[in-house]
């Protein structure tokens, strides 16, 4: 990471999940006895939960540790073929510990899934330990600096206190100590709360690139006979760029929230406080699926914004896509991640609103709506005056979609019942509705989160531009999801045609602004590692460069042309 900071490398889950999870998990013996190396690297671990067999149904993972009272240690075991760990990053070479996720046997009973500090490889020799078959997973779409490994053990015992007993415990004569709250050992939550302030870097590089790039590309002609124009003049480059860069300040935004938010819940569970966990899991859930997709589209949106150069690795985009995808599915699959906010949080609120309960926190908007439905429909019944310049009433028609999303999911479910079906099967037969109830109670939370930030600027010209930019966001979204609007009669089709109308009217207000709001993210080239996204704009120069350095251009005639081509010709 000293050559390119944001590289992914293998000892990122050392940084990112071993170090964090005994922080949380561990009692204060076991920080002494594995944090102080861990630190050091002395220990080098990594968090080995998924398996070949399950990743997502953490439940349905195989791998056993059996408590044997007559040598008070476990011992760990992987019983099938697809129990073998699969995937934990830095396992396959680097590692020499492992945080392993395994099912607790003991006293005849299995209590779920415990966590357990496994060594490995011996701390000198780095050799496999005795019982521990380990190594490499091969081949992947990228991360190709990450050994993401398989680790298979066969019998391997380990002491009592190797298990991260801060909150569940294992006595001597092998009695289970069950924990405050079984919530708290799934863990978690910490990196996907990490990942939507990744997931607004991953847009402000992409988009700082391909702003950057079309203010000096020149192409084609606008009116005959004057000069090539800057790409970036062509409102369909406008068109393609702009939202990505108000969704980049967007998610800025949200990953301030979601780290401000981690911390404060996260110190009140460290006090013993677990009432906002449900919120915690849920919001990081959401918003970890919500800014990862939105982010991954608008990647690819960039690279091909930026024509034929745009897939040279010299843009730096293709390396930005390889290394950001995967965190769609890692950390908790996405339209998992969507289904339990909807399941666990948004749907259990709207039932809670419906019978009166004053809600808090994110879906407090779910008891205004339950008592609008209260209230006698107004005769009217259309769609609300609509104000493309009111950021407040954008916010309020988000929170409305929201809304009738959640209860249009609750009503399904409701009336596959009604049709019979038990409780799984009505659920599963509503799982895209529930989906879609947490994209948009997300999206609500994107905007508003937007829009009371604009409350805290207090340079006018500053304010002023990202205003446009938190509408530009807004009206985009509207127009993107008009369906949602149009079907929840939120949104006329006259109204629609203004909110186009009034896109493109913002697309000209910030072309002169563009360059300016991605210097502003103050990405420095080494950050970047980008010939189209440099600072100077001197990209030619450097495009011809960077293709000289070329390892095929190491000499003029390549070894190919003996070896393949001169002997080809011979035969023809
Ligand atoms: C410190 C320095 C930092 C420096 C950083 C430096 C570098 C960092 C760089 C990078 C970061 C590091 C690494 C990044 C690279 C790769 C990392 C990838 C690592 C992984 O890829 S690692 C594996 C991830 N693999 C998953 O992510 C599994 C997903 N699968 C599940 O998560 C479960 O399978 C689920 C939830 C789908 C079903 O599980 P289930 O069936 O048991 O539960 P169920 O749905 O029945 O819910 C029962 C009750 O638990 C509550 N609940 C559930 N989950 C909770 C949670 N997390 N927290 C709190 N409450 C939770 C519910 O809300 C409900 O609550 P209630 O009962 O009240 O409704
Ligand atoms: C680059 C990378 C690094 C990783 N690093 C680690 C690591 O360090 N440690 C670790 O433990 N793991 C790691 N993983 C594994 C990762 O956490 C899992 O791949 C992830 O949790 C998804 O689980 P899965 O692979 O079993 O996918 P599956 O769950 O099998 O997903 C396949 C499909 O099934 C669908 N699906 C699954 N369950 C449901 C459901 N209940 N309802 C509806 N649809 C469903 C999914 O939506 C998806 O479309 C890593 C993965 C990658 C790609």
């Amino acid at each position: 990471s000293c050559v390119h900071p944001d590289r992914p490398e293998p000892l990122d889950l050392h940084l990112g999940m071993f170090l964090p999870t005994l922080l949380n998990q561990a009692t204060p013996e076991q920080m002494e006895r594995f944090f102080t190396p861990a630190w050091n690297l002395r220990i080098i671990g990594t968090y080995a939960q998924t398996e070949m067999g399950h990743g997502t149904h953490l439940r349905g993972l195989e791998t056993t540790a059996t408590f044997d009272p007559s040598t008070q240690e476990f011992v760990l075991h992987s019983p099938t073929i697809s129990s073998i760990k699969w995937w934990p990053g830095g396992l396959g070479k680097t590692s020499n510990h492992a945080i392993v996720l395994a099912q607790l046997h003991t006293q005849g009973r299995c209590h779920g899934l415990h966590a357990f500090i496994v060594p490995i490889r011996d701390m000198d020799t780095h050799v496999p330990l005795p019982g521990v078959v380990v190594g490499d997973i091969g081949p992947k779409f990228g991360f190709s600096e990450v050994d993401n490994g398989f680790l298979k053990l066969e019998h391997v015992r380990i002491p009592l206190d190797n298990m991260l007993m801060k909150f569940a415990k294992v006595e001597p004569d092998g009695t289970y100590v069950k924990p405050p709250s079984a919530k708290l050992t799934y863990g978690m939550v910490f990196i996907r709360s990490m990942i939507v302030g990744q997931s607004a870097l991953a847009l402000a590089k992409s988009c700082t690139i391909a702003i950057r790039y079309s203010a000096v590309r020149h192409q084609s002609e606008l009116r005959p006979g004057e000069p090539e124009p800057q790409i970036l003049n062509y409102q369909t480059q406008q068109h393609k760029l702009f939202p990505v860069l108000a969704a980049a300040y967007a998610f800025t935004f949200v990953g301030q929230y979601m780290k401000d938010t981690y911390r404060r819940i996260s110190g009140d569970i460290h006090a013993g406080d677990y009432s906002q966990l449900p919120e915690l899991h849920a919001l990081s859930a959401g918003l970890k699926a919500f800014t990862t997709w939105a982010a991954n589209a608008a990647i690819e949106v960039c690279r091909m914004s930026c024509g034929g150069h745009g897939y040279s690795r010299s843009s730096a985009l293709p390396d930005i896509y390889v290394e950001f995808t995967p965190t769609c599915t890692y950390e908790g699959e996405n339209t998992v991640m969507m289904l339990q906010t909807a399941s666990r949080y948004l749907v259990k609120s709207y039932r809670q609103a419906s019978v009166g309960q004053r809600l808090q926190g994110s879906v407090s908007y779910l008891s205004e709506a339950a008592a609008q439905r209260l209230r006698p429909r107004p005769v009217s019944g259309g769609a609300a005056p609509l104000s493309t310049q009111d950021l407040l009433s954008l916010v309020h028609l988000y929170q409305r979609r929201a809304a009738s999303l959640v209860e249009l999911a609750a009503k399904s479910i409701q009336q596959e019942l009604q049709r019979g079906r038990s409780q799984e099967e009505a659920w599963n037969h509503s799982s895209i509705d529930l989906v879609r109830a947490s994209d948009a109670h997300c999206h609500f939370v994107v905007v508003k989160l937007f829009v009371d930030k604009l409350e805290q600027v207090d340079d006018a010209a500053v304010k002023a531009v990202l205003s446009t930019l938190a509408l530009l966001y807004a009206l985009k979204g509207l127009a993107d999801n008009s369906g949602d609007f149009l079907q929840a009669g939120l949104l006329t089709v006259p109204q629609a045609t203004r909110v186009s109308a009034r896109i493109k009217e913002l697309l000209e207000e910030l072309r002169p602004d563009a360059v300016a709001l991605v210097d502003a993210f103050d990405l420095n080239d080494r950050k970047l590692n980008s010939v189209l996204g440099r600072y100077d704009g001197n990209v030619y120069e450097h495009l011809y460069e960077w293709a000289r350095q070329s390892p095929l251009n190491a000499t003029e005639v390549h070894e190919s042309f003996h070896k393949y081509l001169k002997p080809l010709r011979s035969r023809l």
